[in-house]
């Protein structure tokens, strides 16, 4: 190229002046990069429980961070044993009832909604005669797929007699459940990026309380809201769908005056699940999305049932941008927690986002 000296004596002063005009923006550019690089950029997991907020707050350790230290995998050891006989519990005590029961397939009280049918019946007492943990595990990963019980998604389930012999690797952890309570952070530089502070919170509606502690100085709000949800209800509440808790929460989180230039990523996360239900379960059985109609089957179905939740949710950004906030940025993204691939290309565009627009604030582009 040359340097830049040797040219001058060719270029015009105007092509001059617009060239140190350049060189000033990028030295400033420079300059408040490196000093904005120390100062951590704060992003807040929002959602009601079960979103999926812990999940993505575990990935970042997975891909930014060291992982889980092998006593964290032995703690986890303990949690995912209770998640498996915790959801066993709760298909036992469906059997039970539906033992005393006329009805050909029982439905569970329990937030989590469960069909249980005569083959798992079947199975269980094979389990109860010691047959192995891979055939009632294939049922369940059924069952598990619809109702989304702690641990048992469909592939996973399959591994149970594995689990049994060696819970404590990495991927496990990722899918033990623990409600989380109170306020968890941490501090991470995805590559040679900036710094970002991550606070995880507890989403069920006893927790949010202490969510407003954290409302100051946020560069991005995380709203996790879990696609597969549309036709269960919460556990802190039989008789509100989560879907419409998500739409809700989310209206008010969009309504917080400390808002009004944060940045808004909307996770709909979960997708692994909801594209399996979505050929069970219809959509307009959540009454938000009762004007739903399927246009064909397969996976052309998968995406516009995903593309008619997305656009409602939009609705609700678009419903609260006023001349207050219409600065804020919104993107959506489509989420499985549990894939840490996906959460990393996830994370990479979140990142880009997010510095285009502080660039585009502090007027460089
Ligand atoms: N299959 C699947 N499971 C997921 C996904 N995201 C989260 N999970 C599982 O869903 C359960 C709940 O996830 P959490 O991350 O604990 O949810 P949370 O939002 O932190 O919940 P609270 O702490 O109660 O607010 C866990 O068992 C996760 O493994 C996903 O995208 N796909
Ligand atoms: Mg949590």
């Amino acid at each position: 190229m040359g340097s830049v000296c040797g040219k001058d004596q060719q270029v015009s002063p105007r092509e001059l002046e617009e060239r140190v005009q350049a060189e000033r923006i990028d030295q400033r550019i420079r300059r408040e990069t490196k000093a904005d690089k120390d100062v951590p950029k704060k992003l807040l997991l929002l959602g009601a429980g079960e979103s999926g907020k812990s999940t993505i707050f575990k990935q970042i350790k997975v891909l930014f961070q060291e992982g889980f230290a092998d006593g964290e995998r032995i703690n986890y050891k303990t949690v995912i044993y209770a998640n498996v006989f915790q959801s066993m519990k709760i298909l036992l005590d469906g059997l039970q009832e539906f033992a005393q029961s006329d009805q050909e397939k029982y439905t569970l009280k329990a937030s989590n909604k469960v069909q249980v049918g005569e083959s798992l019946r079947v199975k269980t007492r094979e389990l109860g005669k010691g047959q192995g943990m891979v055939a009632i595990g294939e049922e369940l990963a059924e069952v598990g797929g619809r109702s989304e019980l702690p641990l048992l998604t469909q592939d996973y389930a399959k591994k149970l007699e594995l689990l049994w012999k060696d819970p404590a690797v990495q991927e496990d952890v990722l899918f033990a459940r623990v409600r989380t309570s109170g306020i968890v952070e941490t501090t991470f530089r995805p590559g040679r990026s900036d710094l970002y502070k991550l606070y995880d919170v507890g989403g069920q509606r006893n927790e949010r309380k202490k969510w407003i502690h954290l409302f100051e100085g946020v560069t991005a709000v995380i709203f996790c809201a879990a696609l597969s949800e549309y036709d269960q209800t919460l556990s802190e509440d039989e008789n509100t769908n989560r879907m419409v808790e998500a739409r809700d929460l989310f209206d008010w989180v969009l309504k917080q005056s400390c808002f009004k230039e944060t940045s808004f990523l909307l996770f709909l996360n979960k997708f692994d699940l909801f594209e399996q239900k979505i050929h069970k379960v219809p959509l307009s059985v959540c009454e938000w999305f009762s004007d739903y109609k399927p246009v064909s089957t397969g996976r052309a179905e998968v995406s516009h049932a995903y593309q008619y939740v997305e656009k409602k949710f939009r609705e609700v950004f678009h419903k609260n941008t006023n001349a207050g906030n219409v600065r804020r940025v919104f993107q959506v993204y489509r989420t499985t927690a549990v894939d840490k691939t996906l959460v990393e290309k996830t994370f990479n565009l979140v990142d880009e986002a997010l510095t285009r627009e502080l660039l585009s604030r502090g007027g460089f582009i």
